[in-house]
């Protein structure tokens, strides 16, 4: 299990920082749409595989959350069909978790906005799920061009979402850690007048092109 310390580092951080702190790996690369804007999160993943058009798998997985998880919905294909709307997302509140991800549509848009629950979709679109194909829960996914673990953990913010495995949660944390104390000083000089085409050489390489 990944130490709560270390999951909300991961939170604060942020998706762009972890994402290259981790060697470019990991990202969940669609454009997402927050339904609360520029909140930070991180859990351990908890997914729902659902079968097409349909959110059954998602009432399951909700049965099994617990507090702190990340809810990842997805489906074989993308679509946008409205995997949640308010009545789900007032039992994934309860349940404690700390946000979803859903590579698909949410309804209930202005409703998820008051509730506060940090959610990143693909699309709000109102297109209802059938409620009719098991689905597999607790499964490994591909979302994004990335492999998503049960228990990796998934951080969601305003630069969309990326994925660190469990067993790497440590190294990223301290890679992440190191790179947000590089951007410091960096920012320091280029508040001070240094030009980051200078700082990183470009000038010089320039001068003789
Ligand atoms: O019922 C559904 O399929 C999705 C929904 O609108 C809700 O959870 O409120
Ligand atoms: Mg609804």
């Amino acid at each position: 299990m990944t130490a709560p310390e270390t999951i909300a580092e991961l939170a604060r951080l942020g998706v762009a920082t972890v994402y290259e702190a981790g060697g470019r790996t990991g990202l969940i690369d669609h454009e997402w749409k927050q339904l609360v804007p520029g909140v930070s999160v991180a859990g351990p993943a908890r997914i729902a595989l659902c079968g097409a058009g349909d959110n059954r798998a998602v009432h399951e997985a909700v049965a099994l959350l617990q507090p702190g998880e990340i809810l990842v919905l997805t489906m074989e294909e993308a679509a946008p069909v409205a995997l949640i709307g308010d009545l789900l997302v007032t039992q994934i509140r309860r349940a404690g978790a700390a946000g979803v991800l859903v590579d698909a549509a949410v309804r209930d848009a202005a409703d998820l906005a008051t509730m506060g629950l940090p959610i990143s979709a693909r699309w709000v679109r109102a297109r209802g799920a059938t409620k009719s194909i098991r689905g597999q829960v607790d499964v490994p996914v591909t979302v994004g061009g990335a492999t998503i673990n049960p228990g990796d953990i998934v951080i969601l913010d305003a630069d969309g979402a990326t994925v660190v495995a469990a067993s790497q949660a440590e190294s990223v944390l301290a890679a992440s850690l190191k790179r947000e104390q590089n951007e410091a000083t960096a920012r320091q000089r280029y508040l001070e007048g240094t030009l980051s085409y200078d700082q990183h050489g470009f000038r010089e390489e320039d001068k003789d092109a």
